[in-house]
């Protein structure tokens, strides 16, 4: 049976790649939800399909949800403020954008019937220190806090949360590519700091992984490796040519991490190990903690585990990072271009 499906964010880096991959799956009809017309008329030149459709609308507007949603049977809800620094400087926008418009998608796809909902997070939202984390952290909880006051909705509403996607927009590796490709030094915030490193096939097959196997406020993880920045911007470097960069020492950046943790110890305590995937299931307990008295009605906070981070996790070497960069075609690409 063929769906109908909405990607609000369809037109971003996730998105567009989420909208091929159903089309090219046998979609019945894709709609794209987003703000600017001129990157749905490139999304609809791109793709030529005329089973994608795209509204424009805001997810702050709770009309155009309801019209983008009408008639859907799945939402991936990927619409977002996502910049770390300008979510600092503008943190109601984040508010705006992430918690209520996250709000607005839910509810209306809950009032259209729409079978289920996966809400895209990120490891910034795990003890979030910057706006963009902590309203990314409420979308995670107006999720959860749907799945467990409405059990008997036809919605089902669940969380991916992944680390940073190589190459998206906005993001380091494309900044590596060019300084490198120009012969001027790295620009490196911290060598120290490490990310995960997730490529976007990893993030659309994390998120068709929940699709497939979510229940009610889910919370899915994709294990992925990481390394530290100095590495990356070496590993860069070196696909193109110069092993031996120059590196200049930025210092961090507003809101930044040492390290990113895609689960948090007290959730890690309860996740299941999936093998790729850790799921953690909602704590659909009520406040009545009393009624739980006989099994302990609160949760067991001995915690024998760290937080599942890009500290931890597998890191790899230059020559590891490089074997993943040179799958990426934007790499492949530029070192087409620099020979
Ligand atoms: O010139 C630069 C720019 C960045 N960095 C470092 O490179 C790493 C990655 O930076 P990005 O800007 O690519 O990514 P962020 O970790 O800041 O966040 C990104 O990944 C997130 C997911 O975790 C969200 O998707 C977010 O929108 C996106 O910007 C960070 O340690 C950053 O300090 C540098 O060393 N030099």
């Amino acid at each position: 049976m063929s769906f109908r499906y909405l990607v609000t964010g369809g037109t971003g880096s996730f998105g567009s790649t989420m909208v091929r991959h159903l089309l090219s799956g046998g979609a019945a009809e894709v709609r794209v939800l987003s703000r600017d017309e001129a990157k749905q008329d490139d999304l609809r030149r791109a793709i030529g399909d005329d089973r994608l459709r795209c509204f424009l609308g805001d997810v702050r507007d709770p009309a155009s949800v309801r019209e983008a949603v009408d008639g859907v049977d799945h939402v991936f809800h990927a619409a977002a403020l996502k910049q770390v620094p300008s979510c600092e400087f503008f943190p109601m926008q984040a508010v705006r954008t992430n918690v209520e418009g996250s709000s607005n998608v839910v509810e209306a796809a809950s009032a259209a019937r729409v079978s289920s909902v996966v809400c895209l997070s990120t490891d910034k939202a795990v003890y979030p220190i910057n706006a963009m984390g902590m309203s990314k952290a409420l979308m995670e909880r107006v999720a959860q806090a749907y799945a467990r006051s409405r059990p008997s909705s036809q919605t089902t509403v669940s969380v991916t949360r992944y680390g940073n996607v190589m190459y998206s927009r906005g993001s380091v590796i494309p900044v590596f590519v060019a300084q490198a490709l120009a012969g001027e030094p790295m620009t490196v915030t911290d060598p120290t700091m490490t990310r995960f490193l997730m490529s976007l096939e990893d993030s659309v097959d994390l998120v068709g992984y929940a699709f497939d196997h979510a229940r009610p406020g889910d919370l899915f993880v994709r294990k992925a490796p990481s390394c530290t920045i100095e590495v990356l911007a070496r590993a860069v470097a070196s696909v193109l040519g110069d092993d031996d960069p120059r590196i200049k020492v930025l210092g961090a950046r507003h809101g930044e991490k040492l390290y990113e943790s895609l689960l948090g110890r007290e959730e890690r305590a309860r996740a299941q190990d999936l093998g790729a995937y850790y799921r953690v299931p909602l704590d659909a307990r009520g406040l009545e903690y009393e009624l739980f008295a006989d099994t302990g009605g609160g949760s067991d906070l001995a915690l024998d585990e760290d937080d599942y981070n890009s500290h931890n996790t597998t890191r790899l070497g230059v020559e590891e990072v490089k074997e993943l960069l040179l799958l990426l075609p934007e790499i492949r690409a530029a070192r087409e271009g620099a020979r």
